[in-house]
């Protein structure tokens, strides 16, 4: 990252929760913020917007602090070079698609003539030229996202916020609304935080990844490294990836359990080992020899993943397994089956903790 265009601590406290949390963006720089229900996201974009208070920290935008309670600074949101798209849009239900993108400009003091005609060309852009006069309840899911969008980038914002933006659309809109974000996305000067729980979005859309928990930021990197080395069991799940922590030796990683399982890695002292459910090999009978990672399992659940099944398995290493149907029909697995799991140890990945 060059310069951080954005660098913000967000230190927000809501009774029994509290999010402190640490973002930097650079101009151009496209950052998705990824975490589970509840973790804070939401609360981060409204703070940086200025509609959440502070209890501690900072927002600096370029060389300007927009807050900074210990300091007595506060930018209310509307003096905020920031525009925001919401995850249902928000826009004026009274207003037609033109005035809506048109109210931005409007607002920074462009007149309405001049606010209008860049309006139309943001709609232009946006490819909806022909829907200008229309109102928002005449508009699909996704013209009324490129809308929101329309209006977010018309105001020309240092910073960009997009809360879950494609959450609203089905699965075929949402696909073509993807890739005319990226477009826009590319050609925003300023910094981009996207919030979204949808992993597709933020490897397709972002540059940078960071993930919260419980209001603290537990990874963050490229796309490549956080999904190579998972450090918690959301980020595995969301990458796909089985992943134990444990303590390495020579022999591999022992888990807390006391199940060794042997790796290519050389690590030492606290490690994760991560693999793919596709790593996992099932037998009905224990399997003969080779260097494998072997333990007796049972199945609980099965479930349909892609082509093929994926099959939860307990025993002393919980893991994921994918099997292809044919595979599974003559395993006849079922729920509370014993069977035995393998899994290579070229097929692991270990790494310190
Ligand atoms: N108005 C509120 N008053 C008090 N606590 C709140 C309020 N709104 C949210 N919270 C709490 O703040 C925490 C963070 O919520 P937030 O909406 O930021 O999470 P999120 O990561 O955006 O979740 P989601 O993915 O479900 O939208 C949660 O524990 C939530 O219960």
């Amino acid at each position: 990252m060059t310069g951080g265009l954005l660098d913000a601590r967000l230190v927000v406290d809501r009774g029994a929760f509290r999010l402190d949390a640490h973002l930097r963006i650079a101009a151009g720089e496209v950052l998705a913020l990824l975490g589970p229900n509840g973790a804070g996201k939401t609360t981060a974009l409204r703070a940086l917007a200025g509609l959440e208070p502070l209890t501690a920290g900072h927002v600096t935008l370029g060389e300007r602090v927009l807050d900074r309670p210990d300091a007595r600074v506060w930018t209310p949101p509307e003096r905020r070079p920031i525009g925001v798209v919401f995850q249902d849009y928000l826009l004026f239900p009274h207003l037609s698609a033109l005035d809506n993108i048109a109210f931005g400009p409007r607002r920074h003091g462009v007149d309405r003539r001049r606010a209008r005609a860049e309006a139309g060309d943001w709609l232009a852009r946006v490819g909806l030229a022909e829907l200008g006069k229309r109102k928002p309840r005449q508009l699909s899911g996704g013209q009324a996202q490129r809308v929101a969008l329309a209006r977010a980038l018309a105001t020309h914002p240092e910073l960009l916020l997009l809360d879950e933006p494609l959450a609203a659309l089905d699965a075929r809109t949402r696909l073509d609304t993807r890739v005319e974000l990226q477009r826009h996305l590319a050609e925003h000067p300023g910094a981009t935080l996207l919030v979204t729980h949808d992993p597709l979005d933020a490897l397709v859309l972002a540059d940078r990844l960071v993930v919260i928990e419980d209001g603290a930021v537990v990874q963050e990197g490229d796309a490549a490294a956080v999904t190579a080395r998972p450090r918690t069991d959301y980020v595995a799940r969301l990458v796909g990836l089985n992943l134990y922590r444990g303590n390495a030796s020579d022999h591999g990683v022992r888990l807390a359990d006391g199940f060794t399982l042997a790796v290519t890695d050389r690590v030492s002292g606290e490690a994760f080992v991560a693999f793919r459910p596709s790593a996992v090999a099932i037998y009905s009978d224990r399997p003969a020899g080779s260097p494998r990672n072997v333990w007796a399992a049972t199945v609980g659940g099965i479930q349909r993943h892609g082509d093929n099944l994926r099959v939860v398995l307990h025993g002393p290493v919980e893991a994921a397994a994918d099997v292809t149907p044919p595979a599974a029909a003559e395993l006849g697995l079922r729920p509370g089956q014993q069977v035995w799991a393998a899994v290579k140890a070229t097929e692991t990945h270990a790494y310190p903790a």
